[in-house]
């Protein structure tokens, strides 16, 4: 089975191409979705409040990202704190999920932080979805109701395009659905043609 990292800077479109993947069969790993999972869980709220400066639940208890997300993209040592809290929790559910799937010829690990957290030394290929900055921005404005600015502090966090596409295996540039869809067909086949990297 082969493990292949999905990445793209915020409001790119990779959960969208990662569900494409999924409905060629191949099965799909959303990080991002997990580690929301993972952050409902007690034990990692009570972790998470101990290290946040601000009272991170909402009236019923529960972590309250918005509050979250207004603090640590500002602060790049909370948002290590919170990174060290939640990425071995994904870690391990990952392992969980690459076992279930040992039947798969390959199965797409979907992170927005692949390459800037090393992930890619996990995966036998990678591929990296790219759109331009302003049409990002406006796709993320429209899906989370949110400001330029809180966006612009999310892509500070985050490597820029060319960084990241010096070192993807595949390139997808999500403007058309209906050219990412053939895209997509023809990553599957070839994927499924190669043998393991690593
Ligand atoms: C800060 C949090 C609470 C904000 O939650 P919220 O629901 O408002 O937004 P969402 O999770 O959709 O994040 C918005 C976008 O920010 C980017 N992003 C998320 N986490 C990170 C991070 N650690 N570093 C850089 N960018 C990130 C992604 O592009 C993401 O899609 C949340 O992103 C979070 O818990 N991040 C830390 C965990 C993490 O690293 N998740 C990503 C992969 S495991
Ligand atoms: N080709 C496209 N044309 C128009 N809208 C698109 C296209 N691709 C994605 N979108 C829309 O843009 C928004 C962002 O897409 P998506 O959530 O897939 O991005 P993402 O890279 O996973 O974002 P994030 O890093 O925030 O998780 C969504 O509302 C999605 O429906």
């Amino acid at each position: 089975m082969k493990i292949v990292g999905l990445t793209g800077g915020i409001g790119s479109g990779k959960t969208t191409v990662a569900k494409m993947f999924e409905a060629e069969g191949i099965p799909i790993y959303i990080a991002d979705d997990r580690a929301k999972y993972i952050m409902d869980r007690q034990d990692v709220i009570d972790r998470i409040q101990a290290v946040f400066p601000i009272n991170v639940l909402d009236a019923l208890g529960k972590l309250d990202r918005r509050k979250i997300r207004e603090v640590v993209f500002d602060n790049k040592s909370l948002l290590n704190e919170l990174n060290s809290i939640v990425h071995p929790e994904v870690k391990k559910d990952f392992l969980e999920f690459v076992q279930a799937n040992q039947a798969a010829d390959f199965i797409i690990k979907e992170s927005a932080i692949l390459f800037e957290k090393g992930l890619d030394r996990e995966c036998d290929f990678t591929i990296l979805v790219t759109a331009p900055e302003e049409i990002r921005i406006e796709r993320v404005k429209k899906r989370d109701n949110t400001t330029e600015d809180s966006i612009r502090q999310i892509i500070a966090n985050q490597w820029d395009d060319l960084k990241k596409k010096s070192l993807s295996d595949y390139i997808i540039e999500n403007i058309d659905m209906k050219l990412v869809k053939e895209c997509v067909i023809s990553i599957v086949n070839d994927i499924k043609l190669r043998k393991n990297s690593i």
